[in-house]
């Protein structure tokens, strides 16, 4: 979908800002560029939209060399995102989101009917926000209106540079989870320029990690950091990798636990007989509709059994809970953050099916797999230190 193809750029002063550059990025997939400040990854964006042109080699995107399309032309199928937004102060939400359908000569309403849309898609109430003049507008929401308009005409192609680049940490990794749903459902070729190896390996189905003008390693977030493919990566990605690696590995269904399940209306006696046969000294409560109440405790429902009545009158709520697919990142982040000793995992066939209980034993069973899977080119202490860890 976009591919570069020996591509250099030196600038008149001398500087190769790229240097024969070849790697391709497949449609509906997100390729993120690290690196340090300077090693050319704004430069090799901007070739994209022709905002710069490189010395020599060629660029492709859907198959068409990009140095015989006029560049105006291309400009309007290609989404750009930057972190100075560039919103016009004098526009409002609405208007700004609907610049380029207005390029495009689309009808006025259907113009602003589609970035009603947008708005909406990036978490924008219209009703509420299109109306408002960007000044009126927190640093975060007006990235999200950068990102509805940048996808308002529907491009297959979108280039981001550094956006959510300028806004506090917390309000960040917000954008970035509502990037990646948006993305999930939009699907859109992405070439995303970050410094932050965190993002990168958040965001990106690859990332490329930059050098001086040069890819250093272009692969998979989990093998890069898992398999770094130079000291100078390794030096990049960081001596924590390890733990990086924590927001690339997902839970999986076979890292959970099956604890007894009872429903909120099931009765006292049987339900205490029940764990009691099983051994178990909690169980998770489910209501009718089989979503997660929360949990109850075995000794409470057989104090309670004698006066008869329901397990909902000694169920207690459970808000620690994660969709299957998770990240091990967030699993830990939740149960540190609900002093919980297990999550219930949520998702499956129907989105809030429950699914089964992670427990620190499950946490360090995927630990495990996250660093086995690529055993055979891992260092090796890092495979020792595993071994010895689960011993
Ligand atoms: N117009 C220009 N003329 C001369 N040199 C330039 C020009 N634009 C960029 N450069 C140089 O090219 C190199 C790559 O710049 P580029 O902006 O692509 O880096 P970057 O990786 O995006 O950095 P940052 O993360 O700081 O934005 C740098 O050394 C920069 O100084």
């Amino acid at each position: 979908m976009i591919r570069f193809e020996h591509v250099t750029k030196r600038f008149a002063d001398g500087t190769t800002a790229v240097d024969d550059l070849s790697f391709e990025v497949a449609e509906g997939e997100l390729v993120t560029l690290v690196g340090p400040s300077g090693c050319g990854k704004t430069t090799t964006m901007k070739m994209v939209n022709r905002l710069i042109e490189p010395t020599s080699g060629r660029i492709l995107v859907n198959g068409e060399d990009i140095a015989a399309v006029d560049p105006v032309e291309l400009r309007r199928r290609i989404g750009y995102v930057i972190q100075q937004v560039g919103l016009f102060p004098h526009k409002t939400v609405l208007e700004n989101t609907a610049t380029v359908p207005h390029l495009l000569g689309w009808q006025r309403r259907k113009a602003r009917d589609r970035a009603a849309e947008l708005l909406d898609l990036v978490g924008l109430d219209p009703a509420v926000y299109g109306d408002r003049y960007p000044d009126q507008l927190s640093g975060g929401q007006r990235q999200r209106v950068g990102v509805a308009r940048a996808l308002a005409a529907d491009p297959p192609v979108l280039l981001m540079d550094e956006p959510f680049g300028a806004v506090d940490p917390v309000v960040r990794e917000r954008l970035q989870n509502e990037f990646l749903r948006l993305q999930s459902q939009v699907r859109k070729t992405v070439l995303f320029v970050t410094h932050d190896i965190e993002e990168a390996v958040r965001l990106g189905d690859r990332i490329a990690v930059y050098g001086n003008g040069r890819i250093e390693q272009f692969d998979a977030p989990a093998a890069v950091l898992g398999t770094p493919a130079t000291p100078y990566v390794a030096d990049f990605v960081g001596a924590d990798r390890g733990l990086k690696r924590l927001s690339v590995t997902v839970i999986e269904p076979g890292d959970l636990e099956q604890p007894p399940v009872v429903h909120l209306d099931d009765r006292l006696p049987e339900a205490a007989e029940r764990l009691a046969r099983e051994g178990a000294r909690w169980a998770v409560v489910l209501d009718d509709a089989d979503h997660l109440h929360g949990w109850v405790d075995a000794a409470a429902l057989r104090a309670g059994s004698a006066g008869g009545g329901a397990v909902r009158d000694h169920a207690r709520r459970m808000d620690a809970w994660l969709p299957v697919g998770a990240s091990l990142k967030q699993a830990f982040s939740t149960m540190l953050q609900h002093d919980a000793g297990w999550i219930a995992v949520l998702g499956g066939d129907a989105d809030d099916h429950f699914l089964g209980v992670l427990t620190p034993a499950g946490l360090h069973e995927a630990l495990r797999r996250s660093i086995g899977a690529d055993a055979v080119g891992a260092a090796r202490s890092e495979v020792e230190v595993a071994t010895v860890s689960g011993s």
